[in-house]
């Protein structure tokens, strides 16, 4: 916490400066130490947006960015959180939450999202050309989501702090607190319409078949073209968690499964994701969400197992849509790491493309994955995939131990709504014949186990 300034003093700094009297409006890009609830210390950070408060002591109310730390700490503070007498342009930032910092990694539209835009625009397809152009989207895109309104939904019997923004309709998207119905996901104003529509709400579980149930967990497939309206509201809650999905209203060609808590009143959302119908890039996820309250308790990695337990029924190798969010990283490769020691376990001589056919895990998230562990290695021109035992074992120890809860596929109860299409059908087969020992990359065909 080296570059937090301490609290104490520039706190009361602070709030001696308020009780002095009013304060000069700030403005708009101006960069200041600002006090975090959260840890009790002071960052700095960037005007965003400022709006005036019913509050006559305090009339103006500033929306924040903390520099270098992801768009989900973003906050609307009073101004007695705001050190103005000591512009913070020369302080580091550190000492939050790591997974916080938005990285090195500035531009994080999708694969789906440049295609469309290259799509609608036209935009000629040279790498200069492609990369001014995604640079432009990225910042469009942060104009357009750079004020979060809503700060508070009550849903269910949670009520949960929100994280982005989300474009819900005008009167909705600029209210600071919404009512969303936990069976139906109907978004409401006003607590009072809340609970007329619970008395009137006839949903109790998500609208589409249950394809799977264990203990009290249920997954509900729902179709985007048959109930477009829920999937729509799925989408706006999940882009108040999502910092970049475009997918609200076009639902008609996904898929969304939604994990539910089972239990006498009905069947409680805790996460979802989302999948095409038919993905050019072979992805088995589109987009993946916990909602806080049930996140870290491993429902993130029951979600994505269930996303390769349903590639595997369709006979497909792939993996989800990238880029990964901070904390998508950490799970995948949570998920990556548990599923492909599991299989080296129990088949020690085992190629890359075993692993690749075992798991429905794509070739390159399997590359990685061993890389980051230490177990390819690089000779004469090729990479290898090297288990010495003693890795492996040590690898074993750490990881197996916290076993995660995945799909049981024996109660999953599925089969695809859609017949593969001609060309996916082409795609799934080039993903196999990919996995083929190719020339020169022995990445495919060595297996090598070494006693150390
Ligand atoms: C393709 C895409 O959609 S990318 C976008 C992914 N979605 C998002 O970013 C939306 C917001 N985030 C979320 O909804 C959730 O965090 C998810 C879906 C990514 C994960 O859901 P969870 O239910 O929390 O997953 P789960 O409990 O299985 O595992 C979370 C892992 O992340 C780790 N983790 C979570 N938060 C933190 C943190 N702040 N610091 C360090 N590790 C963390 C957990 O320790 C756990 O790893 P472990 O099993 O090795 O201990």
């Amino acid at each position: 916490m080296s570059s937090a300034i301490a609290s104490s003093s520039s706190g009361a700094s602070s709030a001696a400066a308020a009780a002095a009297g009013p304060q000069p409006a700030l403005e708009i890009g101006g960069r200041f130490p600002v006090l975090r609830v959260a840890d009790g210390q002071w960052y700095p950070a960037e005007i965003v947006h400022k709006r005036e408060t019913a509050d006559r002591a305090n009339s103006q109310e500033y929306f924040i960015h903390y520099l270098d730390f992801d768009r989900r700490l973003d906050e609307w503070v009073g101004i007695d959180r705001i050190d103005v007498s000591n512009p913070a342009g020369t302080l580091e930032s550190a000492g939050l939450d790591p997974l916080a910092s938005s990285g090195g990694d500035k531009t994080r539209l999708t694969r789906h999202q440049k295609r469309k835009f290259h799509e609608i625009h036209h935009v000629p397809q040279s790498v200069e050309e492609m990369d001014a152009a995604t640079a432009a989207l990225e910042r469009e895109h942060q104009e357009l989501t750079k004020v979060k309104y809503i700060d508070l939904i009550q849903i269910g019997k949670y009520e949960i702090t929100t994280w982005y923004f989300s474009p819900y309709p005008d009167e909705y998207g600029k209210q600071t607190k919404l009512w969303i119905c936990e069976y139906c996901l109907k978004y409401m104003g006003l607590e009072k319409s809340h609970r007329y529509h619970l008395s009137q709400c006839e949903y109790r579980q998500p609208p589409g078949r249950e394809i799977y149930r264990k203990g009290n967990l249920s997954v509900f497939e729902v179709d985007g073209k048959q109930r477009k309206l829920y999937c729509q509201c799925l989408c706006l809650l999940a882009k108040l968690f999502l910092d970049h999905k475009t997918l609200y209203f076009d639902v008609s060609g996904f898929l969304f499964y939604i994990l539910c808590e089972v239990d006498r009143h009905g069947c409680h959302i805790v996460g979802y994701f989302s999948k095409e119908k038919d993905s050019p890039d072979s992805n088995n996820l589109a987009c993946i969400l916990t909602l806080p309250p049930h996140q870290r308790k491993g429902y993130g990695k029951l979600l994505i197992s269930l996303s390769y337990e349903l590639a595997r029924v369709e006979g497909l190798v792939g993996g989800p849509e990238k880029p990964l969010s901070d904390l998508g990283k950490v799970t995948y490769r949570s998920y990556w790491e548990y599923a492909i020691l599991d299989y080296i376990q129990s088949h020690p001589s085992c190629t890359v493309r075993d692993i690749c056919s075992a798991t429905a895990i794509s070739r390159d998230d399997v590359q990685d994955t061993l890389h980051g562990l230490g177990l390819l290695q690089y000779w004469r021109g090729s990479y290898d995939l090297c288990l010495p035992q003693r890795t492996v074992q040590e690898h074993l120890l750490r990881i197996l131990p916290r076993k995660p809860q995945l799909i049981d596929a024996a109660c999953l109860q599925w089969s695809p709504l859609y017949p593969k299409s001609p060309k996916a059908e082409k795609r799934v087969r080039l993903s196999a014949s990919s996995l083929e020992v190719e020339p020169g990359n022995r990445l495919h065909e060595v297996a090598v186990l070494h006693k150390v």
